[in-house]
């Protein structure tokens, strides 16, 4: 998310000269104090007075995250009315999201959960205009090598591309869409322990989508293109849209892509999944923050149900999935959190029957 980060580093710069001026003369402070005590009126002349409503303490922790700490839901609204950024981080890389939802403060934590949804949104659009039509988000990757070993298949620069601590998601994954049996479709192979789980379910049929030649050519030198109800197909979803039929079960997991080639594939679901099949996508978006993590299921949930999906996240622990050894030899950890959201999508009036 790039707006986060922008946030990050102009706010540990501001931490640099926070809070340098004595107590009693140093409006910021006072700001703080006033956001964690909840004295709305108080705060409201700070701003008036001009009082920078961004500037975080020693620990890089704002007024909107004390008042969200605290569950001062008017003195979060005042904040963020103000333009007090919502994904501002902490020198711990917690926003003031994370404070309300750590809190238990519902109502703090709506207001957030609104901003952050709110401004994606936006920034999406704009991202969308500004976009280089025609070039892959991933085409450095899907042009250079890959590297597979027994738990993991890494990129050039030893990124995780699949690691087996997903296992278990994988498995997880594979039994949602397989609820109907039917016509199974898989974007992005892998490791194939979607692949694995979705054989075990017996399909009637079975595609595989896969774009990187190398990932491809293991795929069929570990037999995948003899299975009887499997038809591997190589190339980028993006370019095969035409050619695909319709499915009782889809499972979306790519790499090097971002959330709108995510949104792009869900522009297709209408057409692709039947009625009444079940959907569903690999979750990592922003998992190195709890907070952002729950404000972009809101937004991909929002959006599919505005093509006529509701989704469910169903929660699964992660924790004993990883240890210290999981990201030996990885070089960036790419899931920070304690439970996995495993979204299950399927067309709003099947739902509902
Ligand atoms: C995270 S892995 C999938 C892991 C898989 N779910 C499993 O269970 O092992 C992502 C895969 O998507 C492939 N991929 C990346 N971009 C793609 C695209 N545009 N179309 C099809 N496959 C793509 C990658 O080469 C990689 O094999």
């Amino acid at each position: 998310m790039a707006a986060a980060a922008a946030a990050v580093a102009s706010e540990e710069e501001k931490g640099e000269q926070a809070m340098e001026q004595p107590d009693a003369e140093c409006p910021a402070k006072a700001l703080c104090k006033a956001a964690a005590d909840g004295e709305l009126a108080r705060a409201e002349q700070l701003l008036k007075d001009g009082c920078d409503y961004s500037m975080p303490d020693e620990l890089g922790v704002t007024p909107l995250m004390l008042a969200a700490q605290h569950g001062h839901a008017s003195l979060v609204r005042l904040l963020l009315d103000a333009g007090a950024p919502w994904n501002a981080l902490d020198r711990s890389g917690r926003c003031a999201g994370d404070y309300a939802m750590e809190a238990g403060h519902q109502a703090a934590f709506d207001m957030l959960l609104n901003a952050g949804i709110q401004a994606e949104l936006i920034l999406g659009a704009v991202e969308r205009q500004n976009r280089l039509s025609g070039v892959p988000s991933n085409i450095a990757y899907l042009k250079s090598h890959v590297h597979y070993s027994e738990n993991e298949l890494l990129d050039n620069e030893s990124k995780g591309v699949m690691m087996a601590w997903e296992k278990p998601l994988m498995e997880a994954h594979a039994k949602a869409i397989c609820t109907r049996g039917g016509d199974i479709l898989n974007v992005g192979f892998g490791m194939g322990l979607i692949d694995t789980a979705i054989q075990s379910y017996g399909p009637a049929s079975h595609t595989i989508i896969e774009a990187h030649p190398e990932v491809h050519a293991h795929m069929l030198e570990s037999g995948w293109g003899k299975k009887e109800n499997v038809q591997v197909v190589f190339g980028r979803w993006q370019d095969l849209m035409p050619q695909l039929c319709q499915y009782d079960g889809i499972f979306f997991d790519t790499y090097g892509e971002f959330y709108e080639d995510l949104r792009d594939f869900h522009a297709y679901l209408p057409k692709l999944l039947k009625p009444g099949g079940i959907y569903s996508y690999f979750n990592g978006l922003c998992a190195n923050n709890a907070f952002f993590h729950v404000t972009y299921c809101q937004l991909v949930a929002l959006e599919l149900a505005a093509s006529g999906f509701s989704t469910q996240f169903v929660p699964l622990p992660v924790k004993d999935c990883l240890d210290e050894r999981t990201w030996l030899g990885v070089k960036k950890k790419y899931w920070q959190l304690d439970t996995y959201l495993l979204p299950v999508c399927q067309t709003q009036d099947e739902d509902e029957t």
